[in-house]
């Protein structure tokens, strides 16, 4: 998995395309980044060589894939028949003690690794440093040095709750009971369910604290957990249990990335235009499949059918009150920043953890653009104001670029700050919204049909 791209600042401007005209686009985008770095870490973990189908191939799979190898997992190319890259074949980390060895993790700005990551090193023998990009170190992990340090495993950290830190591990976890609050990040939760069959007594996780933000990318790790025959019980809120036992090979195909959809198919609201993304699930536990419900509020019609979700814009883009829209926010406050009515963001507050504080961005960014936008104290309200063209800064984060590029469509002249950086999950962002852009027709060919 080669990646060139990286996350870390990079101040180029990229001119975002300007439509007076109706998009009209049918796309393909490539594999989850939620499933993708699940079912890699689940492959190091598994009980036999796994087959990955169909994975993202981004900057945040790329450092999993690099962590895992670090770990002793053995992750090569193989040819496969999705358009955005090769499969990836998985031989897992050996099982049980092995020889001392020091090795470190970059984690970049990735949350899916260092919170993921971690636990697996206390099931290898030796010392693994995790650092990451000087935003990393701002994020959440004190929650994860806790827990390790509840199993039973060795962390040396600064005491900052925060990366750096190196885990101490003997090729074996106590696990059994243990308290969590994961009101920071449902990656808390995750992280330890997923490994949670691997250790010597399963594990028995309760959340204490504020509630848990993101409870479905929560849902989407018990979910993968089950197929692949690992025995989870989440039937009491806040409370998980997995059992000990191994974790069966597996070789499955990754759905498309429907949160990284969003920005396209919001590209129909903006312009009055169809957006059509193919290879939909019919059923799945991505957090994106919401689109199918928040674009209707917003004016658009939603429609799946054989495998195709079809978007088309209307009149105008409404505002309204939108609840945990979780890493959909940015791309719904892009739009409401381009509603005729007001909006209101809650069950976010928990962004502020995230790539960046998003909701300082959102702000920040929203109103340099003459936009009228303000922080709650769980959310964001944004209120209908003429915009105009500036540089919309992204702070290294991914969906903070596809915001500005939204906004973009609709403003003359705005200039989007490291556009580089959407290579964290989507590196194929500059070239696939230029084909989405350029599928508006010549100037003239429908005028007055798309909003200017
Ligand atoms: O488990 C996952 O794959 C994710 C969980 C969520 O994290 P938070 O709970 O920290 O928001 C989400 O925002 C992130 O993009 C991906
Ligand atoms: C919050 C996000 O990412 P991460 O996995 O780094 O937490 C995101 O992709 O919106």
């Amino acid at each position: 998995m080669t990646v060139t791209s990286g996350g870390v600042s990079d101040q180029t401007l990229w001119r975002a395309p300007r439509l007076t005209r109706p998009v009209d686009a049918e796309i393909s985008v490539p594999g989850s980044k939620s499933l993708t770095n699940r079912y890699l870490v689940l492959a190091a973990l598994a009980d036999g060589p796994c087959l990955i189908r169909r994975p993202l191939h981004s900057r945040d799979s790329a450092l999993m894939v690099d962590a895992l190898r670090a770990l002793g997992a053995v992750i090569e190319d193989v040819p496969g028949d999705g358009g955005f890259g090769p499969d990836l074949r998985v031989v897992p980390l050996p099982a049980g003690p092995g020889p001392a060895v020091d090795r470190a993790v970059d984690c970049g700005l990735a949350g899916t690794v260092m919170r993921f990551v971690p636990p697996l090193a206390g099931l290898v023998t030796g010392s693994t440093r995790f650092d990451g990009d000087p935003h990393a170190r701002r994020r959440p992990m004190g929650s994860i040095i806790a827990a390790l340090r509840g199993l039973g495993v060795t962390v040396d950290d600064d005491g900052s709750g925060a990366l750096p830190f190196t885990v101490e591990g003997d090729g074996h976890v106590r696990g059994g009971r243990l308290v969590v609050d994961a009101s920071a990040s449902s990656q808390f939760v995750s992280a330890l369910l997923l490994v949670g069959a691997r250790f010597a007594e399963g594990l028995h996780l309760e959340h204490v604290g504020k509630p848990v933000p993101s409870l479905d990318h929560v849902r989407m790790t018990v979910r993968t957990l089950r197929s692949l025959g690992v025995d989870v019980d989440d039937s009491v809120p806040d409370l998980w249990r997995v059992s000990p036992g191994p974790i069966a090979a597996f070789d499955v195909a990754v759905e498309p990335d429907l949160s990284n959809a969003g920005p396209f198919l919001a590209a129909a609201l903006v312009t009055g235009g169809t957006v059509r993304v193919r290879n939909w699930p019919d059923g799945t536990t991505q957090v994106g499949d919401a689109w199918r419900r928040i674009l209707p509020l917003m004016g658009a019609e939603a429609t799946l059918a054989d495998g195709v979700l079809t978007v088309t814009g209307g009149p105008s883009i409404a505002g309204g009150t939108f609840a945990d829209t979780s890493e959909l926010a940015p791309t719904v406050a892009a739009l409401c920043a381009l509603a005729d009515s007001p909006s209101t963001l809650t069950g976010i507050a928990h962004l502020r953890g995230h790539e960046t504080d998003r909701l300082a961005a959102l702000v920040a960014e929203i109103t340099a653009l003459g936009g009228d936008a303000e922080e709650t104290a769980d959310g964001l309200t944004i209120r209908p104001a003429p915009l105009h063209g500036g540089v919309f800064r992204t702070y290294d984060d991914h969906r903070m670029a596809t915001a500005g590029a939204i906004i973009g469509l609709a403003v003359d002249g705005v200039e989007v700050e490291n556009i580089g950086t959407t290579a964290k999950t989507l590196p194929e962002f500059p070239a696939l919204w230029t084909a989405l852009t350029g599928s508006a027709g010549t100037p003239g060919a429908a005028d007055g049909q798309g909003r200017a």
